[in-house]
């Protein structure tokens, strides 16, 4: 095979707790994130020439090696010389409808999908573990977005326990086309306005990231409780977020006050705030309501669903 067409989902975080500042710089995090129906689409071909190639259909995706897939390849062929010189170049093409700068690890995504794309295209045979490990050296939310579904997430984000899969719980994203929020902002601001409060003592920092495993919120995916997970839904950059951004506050409040939302919050760093419904009727309902409350053209509104896997191959040639 010379080309691989991959399919990239989304992700949403349903639990976002920051629990410790760490030595490099980064935050102790326990996460549950969650994959979701709406995705990019990546094909992975080799080309004759040594060279990786980045094309992309949105004008805010870097076609240069500061975007994430071309990143992934140049790892891929750091790791595998002997497979690059064999099989030569990697041409990328990104068809983009994950929002870009929104919280939902679009740039994580499509790494991931290069990683699993090359994998394949090289016969490498790397196992689900070694390329969440080569994704780690990537971002935080890459190792998901290789395996995907529902997971527990510590660490920096990195270390994963997947949960029993949520499927067909229905969603409806929105996001303000011109806003973006930048995540190291995020996470800065937090340290410096909240940082007092995190936990300092080892020990205690284990304890608090392996006590999300008997959390309320764990107990209601067990159950696929959609209701309950819904009650349970936290995300702790929404505290320097939601004051520095009114639009996405508004947001929260617009879902928050609608008939047959389960449940509101913001997706990691945002801007992108997401409901929670039964039903895709009760989502596309919302959806119109929310269109006709905001009627900014600026406003992107998303139905989906929660899925049960990461990265899937769509074709091979
Ligand atoms: C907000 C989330 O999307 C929630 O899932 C993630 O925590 C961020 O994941 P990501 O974008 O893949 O993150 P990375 O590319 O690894 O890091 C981006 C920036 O976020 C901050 N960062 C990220 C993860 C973490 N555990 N602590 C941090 O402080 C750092 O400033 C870092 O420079
Ligand atoms: N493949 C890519 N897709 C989208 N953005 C990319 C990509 N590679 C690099 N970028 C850059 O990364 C920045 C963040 O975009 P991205 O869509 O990954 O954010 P995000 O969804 O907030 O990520 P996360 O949820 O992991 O924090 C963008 O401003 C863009 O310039």
């Amino acid at each position: 095979m010379h080309s691989y067409s991959l399919i990239a989902p989304a992700k949403i975080n349903l639990y976002l707790e920051i629990i410790g500042d760490r030595p490099d710089g980064y935050h102790e995090l326990a996460m549950i994130l969650q994959s979701i129906g709406l995705a990019d689409y990546i094909d992975v071909h080799s080309i004759s020439n040594d060279t990786i190639r980045v094309h992309s259909n949105h004008p805010q995706v870097p076609t240069d090696n500061s975007n994430l897939a071309y990143k992934a390849a140049e790892l891929m062929t750091r790791q595998f010389p002997e497979a690059f010189a064999k099989y030569g170049g990697v041409e990328i093409s990104i068809n983009k409808q994950i929002p870009v700068a929104a919280g939902l690890a679009g740039g994580s995504t499509n790494a991931a999908a290069v990683l699993v794309g090359i994998d394949l295209l090289w016969k490498l045979g790397l196992t689900q573990s070694e390329l969440e490990e080569l994704g780690a050296t990537l971002g935080s939310d890459v190792p998901f977005c290789v395996s995907g579904g529902t997971a527990i997430a510590t660490g920096r984000g990195e270390q994963l326990s997947p949960l029993p899969s949520l499927d067909k719980i229905y969603i409806v994203l929105a996001k303000y086309r011109s806003l973006e929020v930048s995540t190291p902002w995020a996470y800065k601001t937090y340290r410096q306005e909240f940082g007092n409060s995190y936990i300092r003592d080892t020990n205690d920092l284990a304890a608090r990231a392996s006590a999300v495993h008997s959390g309320e919120i764990v107990k209601a995916i067990a159950l696929a409780d959609a209701g309950k997970i819904a009650q349970k839904l936290h995300n702790d950059l929404e505290r320097v977020v939601l004051p520095a951004y009114p639009q996405v506050l508004q947001l929260r409040e617009i879902f928050a006050n609608q008939e047959g939302v389960l449940g509101t919050m913001m997706s990691g760093s945002g801007p992108t705030v997401f409901a929670l419904f039964e039903s895709e009727q009760q989502a596309e309902q919302v959806k119109l309501h929310v269109r006709e409350a905001i009627s900014d053209e600026d406003l992107e509104l998303f139905v989906t669903r929660t899925i049960t896997h990461g990265i899937q191959v769509a074709s091979s040639i």
